[in-house]
């Protein structure tokens, strides 16, 4: 698979503060990438280094194939890492002819990129009489023009009512159901859930991890349970197989987590078979929410 870009420990401080630390992960074509972290994680600062708006303090990172320009990789880029900002007299129209003729490309490709954002029939319309989510949607069909590689968003629905939000994940989704690699930074966890394939978490400017949306809930899942005889229960936890671990919480409740698929019945059976009953057996998995904030707060 074509990697697009490579972050190489890439690291940026601000005076003592290091809001971005040693930053590695790379982004492959054809994926959904969300960066995601609490306000003041550091993504903002990491897309500012790789967009050459941010000088890191150290590490490097490297765009296609690293035989390129970062000046000339970035006219393969297009993002959008500031408030939508276009001539608000001139209308959508216009405005993206006077971007197709800064980038140099043709002017055909103006209805196309504001059919995708769903704007074609509001084309005519000025850019000041445009909502906030019509302004951010116009942004992203500027970002378009160029066919870039990557599109980059920062925090792409920020600010935006219910409504506004939902349009922008559709065209995210669409965008990259045709195949175009995106990266977007987000504190909103089902933001990424519900848009990304791929997540990189941070946190202070640390990678929490990297890799597929789905594999971050790939646990096993846990058991809550409960028996009157509590320390045989414990006993027979503390041999099991596939048990990892167990916590004790409030009311008596075992939380045991497991290390290997393993069904509800079948521990069932054994807890009986050692005289051990049960007063209380469920088999949990958390959610993809639970174990991000527990990966988040371990830190
Ligand atoms: N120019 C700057 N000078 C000093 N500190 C900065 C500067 N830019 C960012 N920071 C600090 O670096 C840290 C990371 O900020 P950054 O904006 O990258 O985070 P973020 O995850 O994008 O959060 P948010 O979504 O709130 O913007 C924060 O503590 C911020 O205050």
């Amino acid at each position: 698979m074509k990697t697009i870009l490579k972050l190489k420990g890439l690291t940026k401080k601000f005076g003592s503060l290091t809001a971005v630390n040693a930053l590695s992960f790379n982004i492959q074509k054809g994926n959904v990438y969300g960066i995601l972290g609490p306000n003041g994680s550091g993504k903002s600062t990491t897309l500012g280094m790789v967009l050459n708006v941010v000088n890191p303090t150290s590490g490097s990172f490297e765009w296609f194939d690293g035989n390129m320009t970062t000046h000339n990789a970035l006219k393969k880029v297009g993002a959008i890492i500031e408030s939508p900002n276009f001539y608000p007299s001139m209308s959508a129209e216009d405005n993206l002819k006077l971007v197709c003729k800064i980038k140099e490309v043709d002017s055909s490709k103006i209805d196309h990129v504001l059919d995708i954002v769903n704007l074609k029939d509001r084309k005519k319309d000025h850019f000041k009489s445009y909502s906030l989510g019509m302004k951010q949607r116009l942004a992203i069909a500027s970002a378009l023009l160029n066919d870039p590689e990557i599109l980059i968003l920062d925090e792409p629905t920020n600010g935006l009512d219910p409504q506004g939000i939902h349009q922008i994940r559709e065209i995210i989704k669409r965008i990259a159901a045709d195949g175009m690699t995106i990266l977007l930074a987000s504190h909103l966890l089902d933001e990424v859930e519900k848009v990304c394939s791929h997540v990189i978490v941070i946190r202070n400017g640390v990678k929490l991890y990297a890799g597929p949306v789905d594999e971050l809930n790939a646990t096993h899942g846990f058991f809550e349970l409960k028996s009157e005889d509590k320390e045989a229960l414990k006993q027979l936890l503390d041999t099991h197989e596939a048990i990892e671990s167990y916590d004790e919480e409030e009311n008596d409740l075992i939380k045991a987590i497991l290390s290997q698929p393993y069904e509800a019945k079948a521990l069932n059976k054994e807890c009986f078979e050692n005289q051990i009953l049960l007063t209380h057996l469920v088999k949990r998995k958390e959610t993809l929410e639970e174990q991000f904030l527990k990966l988040t707060k371990n830190q």
